[in-house]
């Protein structure tokens, strides 16, 4: 299995090549050659299987040779058996025919943690054969940071940096990230917003002599091994209520389109899955490109759910690159268009993408009572990103189709929202009930390359 960039510049690589790559050398982002397939056998054959065998079989033809079956197979059940639930990612009825499907049970209470526990375990133990040390940089809008620090905080082979958007994270996101004391744990809080934060990172990548000097990898979704992760968890929901047998249609509340995309991509893989919806809070670039074609930047707003606050969404570079037929001249083209603020997808390309993705947009009010709502008639406590899917949901969603809604992460992530909204304010869970009492240890940076690069490079020299 080897992976080509969405610019068409860089050279392929191999699933550990590119993983511990991250960005392309060209800019772009790795995605497989080609689709490996499943067929409705072995989408049936995973009934009654534990998350782990589902994983196991799902990301296999994706791996290549990188891990032998015994390795990967004991990394996999490293990676889920810290998750808070038997089921990892357990399916709870809202309605007849809408389902929420909790990922919130993993180490920080979010749908990121499917991943990054995931490639914590594949990234030590390919840097440990290697003999090599790497400088992980993430950028966050809260939950891949924490994610991400969980996963990799007091490995020796591995710094982690964090740069997250300063004062636009929730409390519980900000204190998950600045409250481990390992020496590799790096949280920067940033001047600016989430789109900030990831475009210095991009900038990290593409300045090849800071690159290849700090050995720099990425655990964002630029990363292809974080979508592949996520693909897993659409194959065991689909299999749960019926599939191959019967289509499924899935609501993600989406932001960077790293999470839709894995969607997308077990689709492409047979998953028989009739609509996959993208569900947007105010900051609604997407919604307003599946609705008329125009990928325009607007202001980031912030909102009360913070993790969703993103106007460039890094992975939707993938699925234009399949709707332009996989012409990495065109989507380096739009690219750069994108920079001077935005494009126009071409007619062909967005009646390609229109095939697979609706989309829907909700305010902040309707959040809220969505939140009260889903307390009140469905028993649900839900997290305002979780809302914000519900709530489109419920209003894009055909009854003869079952409806499953990503809960993407646990109400108790942010709490005033939730409490606004239901009068309920959920408490942590135990492990980390200490969480408000921990000593903090962060880092204001500015929006300014030069300055994070000789911060990394010192604190990586120390
Ligand atoms: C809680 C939560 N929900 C939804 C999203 C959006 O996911 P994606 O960026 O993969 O679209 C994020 C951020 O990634 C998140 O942290
Ligand atoms: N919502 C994300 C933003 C970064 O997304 P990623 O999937 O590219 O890591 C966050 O919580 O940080």
């Amino acid at each position: 299995m080897r992976y080509i960039s969405t610019r068409g510049q860089a050279p392929a690589l191999s699933f550990e090549e590119a993983m511990l790559s991250g960005l392309a050398r060209d800019g772009g982002l790795y995605v497989p050659e080609t689709i490996p397939q499943m067929s409705a056998d072995e989408i049936r054959a995973l009934h009654g299987q534990s998350y782990e065998e589902t994983a196991f079989r799902v990301m296999r033809p994706f791996v290549g040779d990188t891990f032998t079956d015994e390795v990967f197979a004991d990394l996999i059940a490293k990676a889920y058996a810290g998750f808070g639930h038997g089921a990892r990612a357990p399916l709870v009825q809202l309605a007849p025919g809408h389902f929420l499907l909790e990922l919130f049970h993993g180490p920080t209470l979010a749908f990121k943690d499917f991943a990054m526990q995931l490639i914590g375990q594949l990234f030590q133990e390919a840097l440990e054969r290697r003999g090599e040390r790497v400088t992980i940089v993430g950028a966050t809008s809260g939950d891949t940071g924490s994610a991400a620090i969980e996963a990799f905080r007091g490995l020796d082979n591995v710094d982690v940096f964090i740069l997250f958007p300063h004062g636009r994270v929730s409390e519980v996101q900000r204190r998950q990230m600045t409250t481990p004391a390992e020496a590799n744990v790096h949280a920067l809080a940033m001047d600016g917003h989430f789109d900030d934060c990831q475009a210095r990172l991009k900038d990290m990548f593409n300045d090849f002599a800071f690159r290849d000097g700090v050995r720099l990898a990425g655990v964002n979704s630029i990363n292809w091994a974080r979508v592949l992760a996520q693909v897993v968890y659409y194959v065991s929901a689909a299999v749960s209520l019926g599939a191959p047998d019967r289509k499924v249609s899935f609501t993600v509340p989406t932001g960077n389109f790293g999470d839709i995309f894995a969607g997308y991509i077990a689709k492409r893989m047979g998953l028989p899955i009739e609509r996959l919806v993208v569900a947007t809070n105010q900051n609604d670039i997407l919604h307003r490109c599946l609705s008329s074609g125009a990928y325009e930047k607007g202001e980031v707003t912030p909102s009360i759910s913070p993790s969703m606050d993103i106007q460039v969404s890094s992975n939707f570079e993938r699925a234009l690159f399949d709707a332009y037929g996989r012409d990495g001249g065109a989507v380096a083209q739009l690219m750069d268009e994108l920079k001077a603020g935005g494009f126009h997808v071409s007619q062909g390309a967005f009646e390609t993408l229109r095939e697979h993705f609706d989309s829907g947009r909700v305010s902040e009010d309707e959040t809220l009572k969505t939140i009260t709502t889903a307390q009140a008639q469905m028993g649900e406590l839900l997290c305002p990103h979780s809302a914000v899917g519900v709530r489109v949901a419920e209003a894009l969603r055909d009854p003869a189709t079952p409806m499953v809604t990503l809960a993407t992460a646990h109400p108790a992530k942010f709490p005033d929202a939730v409490e606004k909204a239901s009068g309920t304010r959920p408490p942590l869970p135990n492990r980390m009930a200490d969480l408000y009492e921990r000593p903090e240890r962060v880092t204001r940076v500015a929006n300014d390359l030069a300055a994070l690069q000789t911060l990394i490079k010192e604190r990586i020299a120390q």
